[in-house]
C-alpha cells in the first residue's frame, strides 16, 4: 500500500493548521508524528481518516485519489485510535470487541480477541468479565489499541496510543506495534520521543503549520549524534519562554 498526501491544507476559519503537507508513506513505514502542542497532529490524523476533509490537496491510496468520502472498501482497511477512542462502556473487553468484530464482518474473533486482550491487559483473567465503565484509563487506551486491530488493518492511525500507560504496558504495547509494523502503514503520535525512537522508522515533524522535516528516523539522526530529544530541540529552537513573575506561586509567606 502506498499512502500519498498532495499540497493538503487545512483551516479552520481565517486560521491555518496545515500548509501544503506533502509525503508518501509505504507497507512497512511507522511514521511518528511530533510537534508542538496545537502543531497540527490531531487534525493531520482526522484528514486521514476522513473525519474532516482538506481545504486544499488530495489523498491518494495506491495512486488513487479518496475523494471526499473515502470508499467504504478503503476504510475497512483502516484501524484508528484518535481524540482518545470511543467505546461503550456498559460493555465487556470481549463484549465491545466481539461488537467491533461484527462491524467489519469478521466470522470468528474469538481466537484474535483473547490474545490480544491477554497480551495487553494485565490481570486479564479477573478483568475479562468487568465491564468496561470499572476500567482505568490505562487499561481503557488498551481495549482502544485492541479494537483498532482486531481486522488487521493495512493502514493503522493511532493517536497518543501510549497515554495512561504505565511502563510495562508501553513495553507490551511498543512489542505488539513493532510486529505489526511490516504489515502496514502505521502512523503514532506522541510526545514521549522515547517510545517514538522504539517504533518509528520516519518522522514527520510538523511545526507552524508546515513539515519541517519528513523522512527516515536513520536520516533525521545521522550526524547529529542525539538522541531524538536533542535532535528535535534543535530543529524546533523552541523560542526562550517568556519570562513571568510567579514568584506568588512559590513564595513561602
Ligand atoms: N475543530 C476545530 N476548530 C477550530 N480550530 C481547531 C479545530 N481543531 C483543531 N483546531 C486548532 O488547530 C490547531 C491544531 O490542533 P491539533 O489538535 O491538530 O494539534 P495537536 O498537534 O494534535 O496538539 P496536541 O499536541 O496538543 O494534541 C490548534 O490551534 C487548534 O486550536
Amino acid at each position: 500500500m502506498e499512502l500519498q498526501l498532495r499540497g493538503i491544507t487545512k483551516s479552520f476559519g481565517p486560521k491555518k493548521v496545515l500548509h501544503d503537507v506533502s509525503f508518501a508513506a509505504y507497507t512497512g513505514c511507522c511514521v511518528g508524528v511530533l510537534g508542538r502542542n496545537g502543531a497540527g497532529k490531531s487534525t493531520l490524523f482526522n484528514l486521514l481518516t476522513n473525519v474532516l476533509l482538506p481545504s486544499s490537496g488530495e489523498l491518494l491510496l495506491d495512486g488513487v485519489p479518496l475523494g471526499e468520502t473515502f470508499p467504504v472498501a478503503v476504510k475497512r482497511r483502516m484501524g484508528s485510535l484518535i481524540n482518545q477512542g470511543y467505546l461503550v462502556e456498559e460493555l465487556t473487553p470481549i463484549e465491545y470487541l466481539q461488537f467491533v468484530a461484527r462491524i467489519y464482518e469478521l466470522p470468528d474473533a474469538h481466537t484474535r480477541i483473547e490474545s490480544l486482550l491477554a497480551h495487553l491487559l494485565e490481570d486479564y483473567d479477573t478483568v475479562r468479565t468487568k465491564r468496561l465503565s470499572s476500567f482505568s484509563t490505562g487499561m481503557k487506551q488498551k481495549v482502544a489499541v485492541a479494537s483498532c486491530l482486531l481486522h488487521r488493518p493495512e493502514l493503522l492511525i493511532l493517536d497518543e496510543p501510549f497515554n495512561g500507560l504505565d511502563v510495562f504496558s508501553v513495553d507490551r504495547m511498543l512489542a505488539l506495534l513493532n510486529s505489526y509494523r511490516p504489515q502496514a502503514i502505521t502512523f503514532v503520535s506522541s510526545h514521549n520521543l522515547t517510545h517514538i525512537e522504539k517504533v518509528a522508522t520516519h518522522l514527520l515533524i510538523l511545526d507552524e503549520s508546515e513539515v519541517k522535516y519528513w523522512g527516515t528516523m536513520e536520516d533525521f539522526l545521522q550526524g547529529q549524534q542525539a538522541y531524538l530529544n536533542d535532535a528535535l530541540f534543535q530543529l524546533l529552537q523552541p523560542t526562550t519562554a517568556s519570562t513571568q513573575d510567579l514568584t506568588w506561586l512559590t513564595n513561602q509567606s
